[in-house]
């Protein structure tokens, strides 16, 4: 029986770095969890169990805490490209590097009105993250947001859909919308200012969430997915994940209490799930982009 080896990689999964910037007396802090792989000409590892090529899982959790301190924490897609970078370096057998950032996001806590030195509470408001690909002579970066929950209590309708024999929902012009969204957009090159980029992307996720007059959750991603693509021609394509979490408005009638769109019931599942990607049409060939990106996204 003839076999062979598919698609393999190996690195650290999830290292959480935390730097904190202490020059003077107002500290800063960075809060990652980095997850490197990587892959290429690892065969002998698998199928003999000779080692000689493999950078070990340990010395990629060093690299990536050394160079917290060593290079710094910029942009988390700066530090990922640094540290892609470097593994090819060290590593003659890879052919391509896999890093995956995600930011955990902290605020000063507030004391008689100013932000505190050095005390810090995490903010809701979504994870940042990037996944960087990185091949001799090329990278990718597609960035994004995770966990960005959103509500609007009004603004939204669903009606006008497919009806068969198994069809009860009723049609609405009035409902909340919520959803914790995961969006990641897929950039065309590396010469981007990070950051600002980042912020003006998330900024315009939350203004046409809340401005669109949704028909559906999917005309509501595609519209914010035009308005980034639009805005912002380093971007090449955007996807979203969108769970609908649904809010289903309670009967009160049984108690003669009247509920006029107030009281709901915020269901955990089942969820509707609605993933659409909206591209450019002269988007770049993404390549190895989109390696390995975890579910639709
Ligand atoms: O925005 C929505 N899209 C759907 O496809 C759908 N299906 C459903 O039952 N409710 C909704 N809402």
């Amino acid at each position: 029986m003839a076999i062979h080896l598919g698609a393999n990689q190996y690195g650290k999964a999830e290292n959480r770095v935390v730097r904190i910037y202490r020059d003077t007396p107002r500290h800063q802090i960075r809060d990652l969890n980095v997850s490197t792989a990587l892959r290429g000409r690892f065969d002998a590892a698998h199928t003999t169990g000779e080692q000689g090529d493999v950078l070990p899982t340990d010395t990629q959790k060093n690299t990536a805490f050394a160079f917290a301190k060593e290079k710094g924490i910029g942009a988390i897609e700066e530090y990922a490209l640094t540290l892609g970078e470097r593994f090819l370096a060290a590593s003659p057998a890879a052919e391509g590097a896999r890093i995956e950032v995600e930011e955990y996001a902290w605020e000063r806590i507030e004391v008689d009105g100013q932000g505190h030195d050095h005390s810090f509470v995490r903010t809701g408001g979504g994870v940042r993250n990037t996944i960087v690909n990185v091949e001799r002579g090329k990278a990718y970066v597609v960035s994004g947001i995770s966990d960005l929950v959103v509500l609007k209590s009004t603004g939204s309708g669903f009606h006008g859909f497919l009806k068969d024999e198994y069809t009860t929902l009723p049609e609405t012009d009035d409902r909340i919308l919520a959803t914790s969204l995961v969006a990641r957009w897929r950039y065309e090159h590396t010469d981007v200012e990070w950051d600002k980029a980042y912020d003006r992307i998330k900024a315009l996720l939350l203004e046409k969430f809340a401005t669109i007059h949704s028909l559906a959750l999917q005309q509501t991603l595609y519209g914010m997915g035009s308005a980034v693509l639009e805005a912002h021609p380093e971007v090449a394509e955007i996807r979203f994940s969108a769970p609908n979490k649904h809010h289903f408005l309670v009967d009160l009638s049984p108690f003669g209490v009247e509920n006029p769109g107030e009281v709901f019931i915020a269901a955990d599942r089942p969820y509707g799930l609605i993933e659409a990607t909206v591209t450019r049409d002269d988007a770049s060939d993404p390549g190895s982009a989109w390696h390995a990106t975890p579910g639709f996204c």
